[in-house]
């Protein structure tokens, strides 16, 4: 196996943000002599990533959540794929030439959580671009082989997308959706009309989905065949947008998949239910919110959170390359890794109509 030094490389880039805020590209580790991967790693060319909501937040607010925090200058992404381009000798599964999904979890593998197969809650987790981990919007990454999902000759933008994906699968198994549920989903970015493929593809039935933007909406009603759509009006009371939903829906829903974060929309969610309803929130928002309580507690209404994702990749993999959850049309926008900065604008400019902006390297 050839190792990093016979691989001819280009300048190494990543894309920056600090605790200014600024958002820049600039030559980034690892670089000559480093480039050579370590034991149980290759060296790979990432070809596509993702802009997630959180890059975003961790440039404009420097934070998600009270934990995750940018401290120093720190390199975004987690969406990615690429190809491997050298490999150590150790590794033996993986060959130049590999196409491979990036998994952004490095957990420790001896903890309980680890050793219960639910290693998204290791302790010790090193999640690429949850600062201090630096992620993987550069040109060339050391990852560890195991780190590094085979996509065949799936294209390296459908290999980006596994991760968002990843993300709406755990969504949808700890929710429970089962043929015939009738599901909510709130808020129609990425990770909620994913979601909402993921539930229509488990046999969710009716499907509505929610959002205060119409664009965002009109995009749902393209890529999810059948869904419903509930358009939320600012400042309306969560019991409103609850009754709007059960007349979309025609009935009170079994589950709502929340994708928002947001106070308003995770009471809203919870006003929809039928009694013994589910409510799964994959939404990150303010650190402390206030929810209907009585109104749970005479429905026994089960609320559950979600914390990324363990064992998903496999399964996400078969769904794409099966076809039974497309997502070729969610790419709205693409840009070259030298025009990142653009990207991370159009990213963050909801006129610009963008669902998922894809950066590209050659
Ligand atoms: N739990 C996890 O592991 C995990 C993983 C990935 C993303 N997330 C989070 O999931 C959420 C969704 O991610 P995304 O990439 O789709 O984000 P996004 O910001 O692109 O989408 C959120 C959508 O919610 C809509 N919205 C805002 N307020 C609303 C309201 N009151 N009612 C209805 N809709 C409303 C917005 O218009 C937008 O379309 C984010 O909070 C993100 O940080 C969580
Ligand atoms: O780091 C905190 C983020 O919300 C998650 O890691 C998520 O974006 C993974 O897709
Ligand atoms: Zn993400
Ligand atoms: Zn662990």
């Amino acid at each position: 196996m050839a190792t990093a030094t016979a691989v001819e490389t280009k300048e190494n880039l990543g894309v920056f943000t600090n605790p200014q805020h600024d958002l820049y590209i600039a030559q980034c580790s690892p670089a000559g002599d480093d480039l050579a991967p370590g034991p149980g790693e290759v060296l790979v060319h990432v070809r596509a990533s993702g802009i997630c909501g959180s890059d975003i937040h961790f440039q404009r607010h420097g934070r998600v959540g009270p934990t995750m925090v940018v401290r120093e200058e720190h390199i975004l992404g987690h969406e990615s794929s690429g190809v491997v381009i050298a490999v150590h000798p150790s590794v033996k599964d993986l060959a130049i030439g590999d196409r491979v999904a990036l998994e952004g979890s490095e957990p420790c593998h001896v903890c309980e959580e680890c050793l219960h197969g639910k290693y998204n809650g290791c302790p010790q987790m090193l999640f690429k671009s949850t600062p201090p981990v630096p992620g993987f919007l550069r040109r060339y990454v050391k990852q560890k082989a195991q780190w590094c999902h085979k996509i065949g000759d799936m294209s390296y933008e459908f290999g980006a997308l596994l991760e968002p994906l990843c993300v709406a699968l755990a969504g949808i198994e700890r929710a429970g959706v089962k043929l015939g549920d009738p599901v909510v989903v709130c808020g129609a970015g990425p990770i909620g009309i994913i979601s909402a493929l993921c539930a229509r593809a488990a046999g969710a039935v009716p499907l509505v989905i929610t959002d205060i933007d119409a664009n965002r909406l009109s995009f749902a009603e393209k890529v999810v065949p059948g869904i419903r759509t509930v358009l939320v009006k600012r400042g309306e009371k969560a019991e409103e947008i609850g009754e709007n939903i059960i007349k979309a829906a025609g009935l009170r829903p079994s589950i709502v998949i929340e994708c928002t974060g947001v106070e308003s929309s995770v009471s809203a969610g919870i006003f929809s239910l039928k009694f013994g309803g589910v409510i799964h929130v994959i939404g990150v928002g303010a650190d402390y919110q206030n929810l209907p309580f009585m109104h749970l507690s005479v429905n026994e209404i089960d609320i559950r959170l979600q914390y990324r994702y363990a064992n998903t990749w496999p399964r996400a993999i078969r769904l794409v390359n099966s076809g039974l959850v497309d997502v070729s049309s969610l790419v709205t926008h693409r840009f070259a890794l030298k025009e990142s900065v653009e990207a991370f604008k159009t990213a963050s400019d909801v006129k610009s109509g963008a669902i998922k902006v894809m950066i590209l390297d050659e």
